[in-house]
């Protein structure tokens, strides 16, 4: 059985239009990039690698790395995501490539075959996210980064990343997350350690209303990220 919820695959893909508006429902990811995209960069240099990005969605994340110079290859889903991806991609002419394929398919097909993965505001959307996880250390080489970005579960992330988010400050579409699928730091760990990653580096990701500016933090309780390498 696939490991995708087809309401979110169908949710990513009516949104699909919107993806490249950076004042419409993805304002969020578009704020968040170029921070994700340093600190990505600033453990593998990725000028030159080979990267995988799993769950890409519209290709913001993908596009970004490609324009570094990586050699990239996004993967999705969501059909209309991708097209949006693709089409952007027409746009920029900026040069990557997009698969419609499951990360755990694509595992058994190129195990080993990239420099480094990524995979952000992804698992949270998904049933099995362990097996996400397994596939994204299946599909690095030994030595290759893993990164990883979620949102955290608890009463805290649940007003912010719900609540404020979606309801309050409606940065995001209601129904956006499913806080029973948000991630505890300690069970992403140990999603991790099983696929064989060696835990490298928690990053908070902090949002500050006012300026509407994203940072790097050492606070975790809402959104974070993962720095792994596989062993
Ligand atoms: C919040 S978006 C994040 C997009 C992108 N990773 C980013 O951070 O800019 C979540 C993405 O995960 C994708 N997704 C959900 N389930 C998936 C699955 N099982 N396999 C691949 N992609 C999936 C959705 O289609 C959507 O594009």
């Amino acid at each position: 059985m696939i490991n995708a919820d087809p309401h979110e695959l169908r949710k990513f893909s009516a949104l699909a239009h919107r993806w490249w508006d950076p004042t419409a429902e993805f304002k969020p990811l578009h704020q968040l990039n170029p921070l994700r995209l340093d600190w990505i960069n600033s453990y593998t240099q990725l000028r030159g690698k080979r990267i995988l990005d799993v769950g890409c969605g519209g290709g913001i994340l993908a596009e970004s790395m490609a324009q570094l110079g990586a050699q990239v290859k996004g993967i999705d889903l969501a059909s209309d995501a991708l097209s949006a991806a693709e089409l952007h991609r027409l746009d920029s002419g900026v040069m990557l490539e997009y698969e419609e394929v499951s990360a755990e398919a694509l595992a058994l097909r190129e195990p080993g075959a990239y420099d480094a993965v990524t995979c952000m505001e992804m698992l949270e959307h998904v049933p099995d996210p362990g097996s996400i996880v397994s596939a994204c250390a299946k599909l690095v080489k030994v030595g290759g980064w893993v990164f990883f970005s979620t949102l955290n579960r608890n009463l805290k992330s649940y007003l912010f990343a719900v609540i404020a988010a979606e309801y309050i400050a409606q940065m995001l579409p209601r129904g956006t997350h499913d806080y029973a699928r948000f991630i505890r730091p300690a069970e992403l760990s140990s999603y991790a350690r099983a696929a064989g990653l060696h835990l490298h580096a928690f990053k908070g990701v902090s949002y500050a209303p006012m300026s509407q500016h994203f940072t790097l933090s050492d606070d975790t309780s809402i959104n974070y990220m993962l720095a792994c390498v596989r062993v």
